[in-house]
């Protein structure tokens, strides 16, 4: 294939350190794709609560250990997202690796989904794969072309499509079960929110609290989402003041990281629920908001519905009411980390773990 260099780096390049321990994943495979020529990673954390499920990513590394470094983070991070979610599911996540400064056309993306594909069918089962960042439903029914492990095609496909609509409703359900546990009332009337990221997640967010009555300051680093901003009857704040508004609840929709300890530091809210993933800069951060009587409903509880929703939809028998009750559900299961923390003193990120791992050690 042919690789075409873009005329300077694009920015958006993940650096990521490996872990200095050695990792306890399952089963790592890494391979050069033959047709796209690209580095291919699939870790599959565990199986032990069933067959893996996780995203592929297509994204632009610096160096394609960063991919696997990435890999083996997602797919870990994986495991506890589907046992906290109470699925018969284990931990996986895949990456196809661009080299920094490389852009790929539309032939050289389905090269690599036809690589990927050829990956995860190796494995025989103990992974199943899906969209992620850099993918879509159209480049998992080319996925599909090569193994049967693959959900989230289109529907014209027969597929369950892209699951933002229920990992939005499963975020708000959690905003309001975390409202119930710190004001003691569920209604969002004239709560004031403030939602950073307004994409596939948080534009449909911003447009289920309106309706719930919230008030809402809204950003993004992409100036074109004022629009929804306007609509909705929402203030806008510049992005890197957004954390700095006084308000209830501040919710992350953009990119992962964003929770510093400078930014709690500067934050005037009362709780912290979002669908970014990996929000927390780093563990430590958890332990500062509980200081600060900041309650943060961990990430992945909240940001499961789209997993609950790829799992749940993809079976034959799928029933609407019974996924609508999974996803209502989350709102329970933060509830649930919310009080234990509490009660134990904890951070809420220890009492989601003790979750997740009570539901692997159950399955031993
Ligand atoms: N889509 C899903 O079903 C799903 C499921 C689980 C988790 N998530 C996570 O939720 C987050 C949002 O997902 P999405 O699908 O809506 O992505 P998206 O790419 O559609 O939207 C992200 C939005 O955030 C904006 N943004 C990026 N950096 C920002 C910053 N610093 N400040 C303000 N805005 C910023 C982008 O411009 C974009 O509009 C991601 O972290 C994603 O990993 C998404």
């Amino acid at each position: 294939m042919t690789i075409t260099h873009a005329p300077a780096p694009p920015a958006a390049e993940v650096n990521a350190a490996l872990p200095t321990e050695a990792p306890d994943h399952e089963r790592v495979l890494i391979t050069r794709g033959p047709r796209s020529g690209l580095t291919i990673i699939v870790a599959v954390h565990s199986t032990r609560l069933g067959q893996a499920l996780g995203g592929a990513r297509l994204w632009r590394y610096s160096h394609w250990t960063d991919g696997l470094a990435d890999a083996l983070r997602l797919s870990q991070a994986m495991t506890m997202k589907n046992a906290a979610a109470g699925l018969a599911r284990g931990g996986g996540k895949s990456v196809v690796a661009i080299p920094a400064g490389v852009t790929l056309d539309d032939a050289q993306k389905r090269d690599a989904m036809l690589d990927l594909g050829d990956a995860v069918e190796s494995l025989g089962g103990a992974y199943m794969t899906a969209e992620d960042v850099g993918t879509s439903a159209e480049l998992m029914a080319v996925v599909h072309e090569r193994t049967e492990h693959v959900c989230g095609l289109p529907a014209e496909q027969g597929g369950v499509g892209e699951p933002a609509d229920a990992t939005a409703a499963g975020v708000h359900a959690s905003i309001i079960a975390t409202l119930g546990h710190v004001f003691g009332s569920t209604d969002a009337t004239g709560r004031h929110l403030v939602i950073s990221g307004l994409g596939q997640v948080g534009g449909r967010l911003a447009r289920s609290l309106a309706a719930a009555g919230a008030r809402l300051t809204v950003t993004d680093v992409a100036a074109d989402k004022r629009a929804l901003a306007d609509e909705l009857g929402a203030a806008w704040v510049d992005p890197a003041d957004a954390h700095r508004v006084e308000a209830d609840v501040f919710v992350p929709c953009g990119l992962g990281g964003v929770l510093t300890p400078e930014v709690v530091d500067e934050f005037r809210v009362r709780a912290v629920v979002g669908a970014a993933n990996n929000q927390l800069a780093s563990r430590d951060v958890a332990r500062l908001l509980t200081e600060r009587r900041i309650v943060w409903a961990p990430d992945f509880v909240v940001n499961a519905g789209g997993v609950i929703y790829l799992d749940v939809a993809s079976e034959p028998d799928a029933d609407q009411a019974a996924l609508d009750a999974r996803i209502a559900g989350i709102g329970e299961t933060v509830v649930a980390v919310l009080r234990d923390a509490e009660q134990r003193g904890s951070t809420t990120l220890e009492a989601a773990e003790r979750l997740a791992r009570a539901r692997l050690d159950a399955a031993r």
